[in-house]
């Protein structure tokens, strides 16, 4: 058995027979990662991390967390496990202290708890603060404090900057990378803006129409973000490269001092710098384009 934190064989489920909603979903989740898993609204994203939370029970599948069978050692794989899905559920009229005092008493937690997971998710100053007057992001930084009053390994979180101002993202994002250095948790997150997370992710997931279309670490996205075939070449001698190059190439020149290469092989590379120097031609950077990240995220989604 590997030490994967979660693990899906061939997930498949559907609310109906005729239109499902997962299609043969294989998840790694590596201990330590923050694993965001990206998809548009209505990709299936909520569907499977309630799967995954046994919210949504399903027979015969293969689906692992800490190494265990989900179908056999449910409560033994929730007492690891914080989430928030969708809206954190909050006494309105409490203050923050006491709706965690409410649920440390549900979940048998010790008192210091409270203390220390204000704390963590920045929320001392409001413990005695009504949270009917705490502004969205505080309400999602309280659902994380109740998530983790337990001190589960892993975390799960389903879109939590949804609806949330710059700031408040940056606060849930620095939040989520203390979480995982810090205190070492597993963190699975759930998006559907591949640039509001491929910063701090480590591993991503991209799933369209059910299915993963793409699943690797964020550097290895990069890579594959970086491997545009536009090549781009700066130089002021860009006529006379132009026509050199013209003969082989597919060249456009896009302004007085930068040409682009389309269709280019990397082994190409040196002979056509050599080529360009023996012409006498100075050039003063040359590179792969990295793709548009927007772009790019759409060719992942319509693959
Ligand atoms: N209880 C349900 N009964 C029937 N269909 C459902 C139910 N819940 C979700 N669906 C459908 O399943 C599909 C996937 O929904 P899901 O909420 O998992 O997507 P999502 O990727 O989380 O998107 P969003 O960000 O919009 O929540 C959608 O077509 C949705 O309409």
């Amino acid at each position: 058995m590997n030490n994967l934190i979660v693990e899906t064989h061939n997930l498949s489920f559907g609310f109906s027979i005729s239109s499902p909603v997962l299609k043969d979903i294989n998840l790694a989740i590596p201990p330590g990662s923050i694993y965001a898993f990206i998809g548009p609204n209505g990709a299936g994203k909520t569907t499977a991390l309630k799967i995954l939370l046994g919210l949504v029970r399903l027979k015969h599948q293969d689906i692992f967390l800490f190494g265990k069978a989900l179908s056999s050692h449910r409560l033994e794989i929730l007492k690891r496990t914080g989430s928030l899905i969708e809206q954190p559920s909050i006494y309105e009229h409490l203050s923050g202290e006491r709706n965690l005092e409410i649920q440390r008493l549900i979940h048998h937690c010790p008192p210091e708890r409270i203390d220390q997971v204000l704390a963590i998710t920045g929320l001392i100053h409001a413990r005695n603060q009504l949270t009917g007057t705490y502004s969205l992001g505080m309400k999602q930084r309280l659902g994380i404090a109740i998530a983790l009053l337990h001190d589960p390994e892993l975390l799960i979180l389903d879109e939590p900057t949804n609806g949330l101002d710059p700031e408040g993202i940056i606060e849930i994002r620095n939040l989520i990378v203390h979480l995982n250095r810090e205190f070492r948790k597993t963190i699975l997150i759930s998006s559907h803006l591949l640039n509001e997370v491929e910063k701090i992710a480590t591993h991503i997931g991209v799933i369209s129409n059910g299915r993963l279309v793409f699943q690797g670490t964020s550097k290895y996205l990069e890579t594959l973000r970086h491997d545009s075939n536009i090549f781009q070449l700066e130089t002021t001698q860009t006529e006379l490269a132009l026509g050199i190059l013209g003969e082989r190439h597919d060249v456009n020149k896009i302004d007085d001092s930068v040409l682009h290469i389309s269709a280019l092989n990397k082994d190409e590379i040196p002979s056509l710098i050599e080529l360009l120097i023996s012409h006498g031609i100075k050039i003063y950077g040359a590179q792969f384009l990295k793709n548009d990240l927007e772009e790019f995220y759409l060719k992942l989604l319509n693959k």
